[in-house]
């Protein structure tokens, strides 16, 4: 039988035990989906990360999911690769998918972590979906025009396993999720972060679900009025989603998906006003879009 090995440690190095943020009990949870577009602005990173421990502070217990499409293709042209997009997801090669987890985990969560650090305690942790096995995903197939069309390696949640973000939370951590999961076999599968965003809050049982975006919220006949609908039922965002297109069709899926999974609110606001994540959860009526469960 091999013995455990155990680990020594230098009397110069000092452990540190970080009981400023600590573990504390873990109150309603919500999920922040903080959109590529809204963070472009490094002001807005940084009330939006002010935000969110501040959102710690009142009791609540705030996981944010990022999105990168903006900085993805930035790098992609840099690159010299093409960027393609159907019906709002991103065409994804195996090329592709090397810049997406690269730009996600190794360069736009990184910034946000160190945005929230600076704010902190409590601290954010960084991890992507492939962490810890907490997303799983498979091939999502996508239609255009009722046709069926490759997207390559783009991924559809199938299994959320959120022990590794409760662990996070229990332990005072703001977790910090990029959209990026694990196949069944090992492979790595780039996730709108709209429906990351989504089926996390869902897996986590989240009381909230926020959609920060660079829009007031979800227009009713764009792009040919900017007329917001304020508030409407799952039922009745059902019925229009198959009218929708862009970046607003994965993230009214998106808020669906998270009423119809037992959270009971969705809201997408427009993240170019400063503090719009504090305003929007700790006011009742919020200045965007809300989805709530029910009928029409
Ligand atoms: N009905 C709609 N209402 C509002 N925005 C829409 C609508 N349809 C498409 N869009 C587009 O969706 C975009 C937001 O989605 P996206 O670019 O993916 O943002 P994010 O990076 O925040 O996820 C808006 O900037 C707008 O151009
Ligand atoms: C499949 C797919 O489209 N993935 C997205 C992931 C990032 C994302 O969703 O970023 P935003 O929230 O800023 O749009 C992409 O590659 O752009």
């Amino acid at each position: 039988m091999t013995e455990r090995a155990t680990t020594t440690v230098p009397e110069h190095v000092q452990l540190v035990n970080d009981t400023s943020s600590g573990p504390r009990p873990v109150g309603a949870v919500v999920v922040v989906k903080f959109g590529g577009n809204a963070m472009v602005d490094a002001g807005l990173r940084r009330t939006f990360a002010e935000d969110v421990v501040e959102l710690w502070h009142a009791g609540l217990r705030p996981v944010v999911v990022h999105g990168g499409g903006p900085q993805i293709s930035a790098m992609l042209d840099r690159l010299g690769l093409e960027t393609r997009f159907e019906a709002g997801l991103r065409v994804t090669t195996p090329e592709t998918m090397d810049v997406v987890r690269m730009v996600l985990a190794g360069r736009v969560q990184r910034e946000l972590v160190g945005h929230i650090n600076a704010c902190g305690p409590p601290f954010a942790v960084g991890m992507t979906g492939e962490d810890a096995h907490t997303m799983t995903a498979v091939r999502r197939p996508a239609r255009v025009d009722g046709r069926p069309v490759d997207i390559g390696l783009v991924g559809d949640i199938v299994g959320v396993n959120p022990g590794m973000v409760h662990a996070l939370l229990e332990d005072g951590h703001i977790p910090v999720v990029s959209p990026v999961a694990r196949g069944e076999g090992g492979e790595v599968y780039n996730v709108n972060a709209d429906l990351a965003a989504s089926a996390l809050a869902v897996a986590l049982g989240a009381e909230r679900l926020v959609m920060l975006t660079d829009v007031e919220g979800l227009y009713a006949n764009w792009p040919h009025s900017a007329e917001v609908i304020g508030r409407l039922t799952a039922d009745a965002l059902d019925g229009l989603l198959p009218g929708l297109a862009g970046g607003m069709l994965p993230k009214m899926e998106g808020c669906l998906r998270a009423v119809r999974g037992g959270v009971r609110r969705a809201d997408v606001l427009d993240g170019r006003v400063p503090h719009a994540v504090l305003r929007g959860v700790l006011d009742e009526i919020s200045p965007g879009t809300t989805v709530i469960p029910g009928a029409v």
